[in-house]
């Protein structure tokens, strides 16, 4: 018996999204189903996969672990692209203040939203932000999500952006999902930088981009670019420079108003632009003809009852679609996968197949990782997820609910409803 073989076997389907990059437009529909399918993994990495009859017949020795998925949905774990889920604090006193109509942005002119959790983050000490972000984690396994990115971004200045992301780094070591690290140091305008917006971004330029690049701290930067918070051009002057050192680029993009975000995006070859509620239609025809995924948020916009972006669109216009929660403490505090699909479904025209793929092969791409996940191929991460249901269109159907019942970590059963949740 060789150490750390698992056979899941007998799926009802066994949904593997095949594929190593990112799929666009109509693309999105095929997800690859192989009924009684079954995968073999050895040493975390996926070695057959196929029928279990096939699977069976090719096995080099009896697994250590046999995991029988019969009546069972066979997913590979879901890619959590986009979120914020180190932080200080809570804002669930603007959570009311938007019940009774005050904007997001008129709450953050005004000097709260994102400042606020700046402040608490600031105060916050290491362990405190570890074991949040660490529990926040914890509940985003138990949606099968195996990969979450996550951003600075509440701490704008150097000793605060630098612990969020030693946090995450700590975090990284201990959690079975992996972390993918977005330096977000231009997230709001800092306010003793308020009018010197471009000081601010010099600031970044010079005193903190080096050293997150020189000590490898994040593999992408990221910027919120937005009416009155950064411009297209402040935007584009720290983005490049980050690119200039070797950074991968993503962009909040065309959240509130239309900017030019997905344009921006476009011209600066950035893996992803984010959000995009008010993006151009030329912004874009130009984010589908280079290739950037465009990641939408839903969870944030129905958190915001602001219009969904318009992924039906997109989709339409041969973009590649991923989506994820944007887990945050402000403008959408929830890490729901099952909200995501739901609302990607019954609100934005997307098919149960197309959000699969948002969630899988596409979201892997959004963190440049479509050649290592995101998919059951032979090759990739042992990143799996198990439904309680026999077809992956039990998702949005059972609406809003979990219907996860394992997770499987580069071959290790780390989650299990059955046996009381997380196992590790
Ligand atoms: N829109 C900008 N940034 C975050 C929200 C951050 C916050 O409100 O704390 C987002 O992606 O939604
Ligand atoms: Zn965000």
């Amino acid at each position: 018996m060789k150490k750390g073989t698992v056979f899941i076997k007998n799926a009802a389907e066994l949904v593997t999204c095949s594929g190593f990059g990112p799929k666009f437009g109509k693309a999105m529909e095929e997800l690859h189903i192989i009924p009684n399918g079954a995968v073999y993994i050895e040493d975390g990495i996926i070695q057959i996969v196929g029928t279990t009859e096939e699977v069976e017949r090719k096995l080099p020795q009896s697994p250590e672990q046999v995991i029988d998925a019969a009546g069972k949905a066979v997913l590979p774990g879901f890619i959590d692209s986009h979120t914020h889920f180190v932080f200080g604090g809570y804002r669930a006193e603007e959570f009311s203040w938007r019940l009774r109509g005050d904007s997001y942005m008129e709450i953050m002119e005004r000097g709260g939203g994102i400042i606020n959790s700046v402040r608490a983050t600031k105060e916050a000490s290491r362990e405190e932000l570890f074991k949040a972000g660490k529990k926040r984690l914890d509940s985003m396994l138990s949606f099968g999500v195996t990969t979450a990115e996550g951003k600075s971004g509440y701490g704008l200045d150097y000793e605060t952006e630098i612990k969020q992301l030693e946090v995450m780094d700590e975090i990284d070591r201990v959690h079975p999902i992996d972390v993918v690290k977005t330096f977000l140091g231009a997230h709001a305008v800092p306010k003793e930088y308020k009018g010197r917006e471009d000081e601010f971004i010099d600031f970044i330029i010079e005193k903190v981009l080096p050293e997150i690049v020189e000590r490898n701290l994040a593999e992408f930067c990221d910027i919120f670019c937005e009416k009155n918070v950064f411009s297209v051009e402040q935007s584009r002057r720290l983005l490049s420079k980050a690119k200039e050192m070797g950074m991968k680029l993503k962009l909040h993009a065309d959240e509130i108003v239309q900017l030019g975000g997905a344009e921006l995006a476009a011209e600066l070859g950035a893996v992803s632009a984010d959000h995009l509620l008010q993006a151009s239609d030329q912004g874009i025809a130009a984010m589908a003809e280079k290739g950037v995924i465009a990641t939408l948020l839903p969870n944030t916009a129905f958190s915001l009852r602001e219009h969904y972006a318009r992924a039906r669109y997109m989709i339409d216009h041969h973009c590649a679609v991923a989506l994820a929660t944007d887990l945050n403490p402000g403008s959408c505090f929830s890490e729901s996968i099952p909200l995501t699909f739901a609302l990607a479904t019954l609100y934005m025209g997307m098919s149960p197949e197309e959000a699969v793929t948002a969630l899988t092969i596409n979201a892997a791409a959004a963190v440049d990782r479509a050649d290592t996940i995101g998919s059951i191929d032979a090759g990739k991460k042992g990143d799996i997820v198990i439904l309680e249901f026999p077809s992956y269109k039990y998702i949005p159907y059972h609406v809003g609910v979990n219907t996860v019942e394992k997770v499987v970590k580069n071959g290790r059963l780390v989650f299990d409803k059955e046996k009381g949740g997380i196992l590790c």
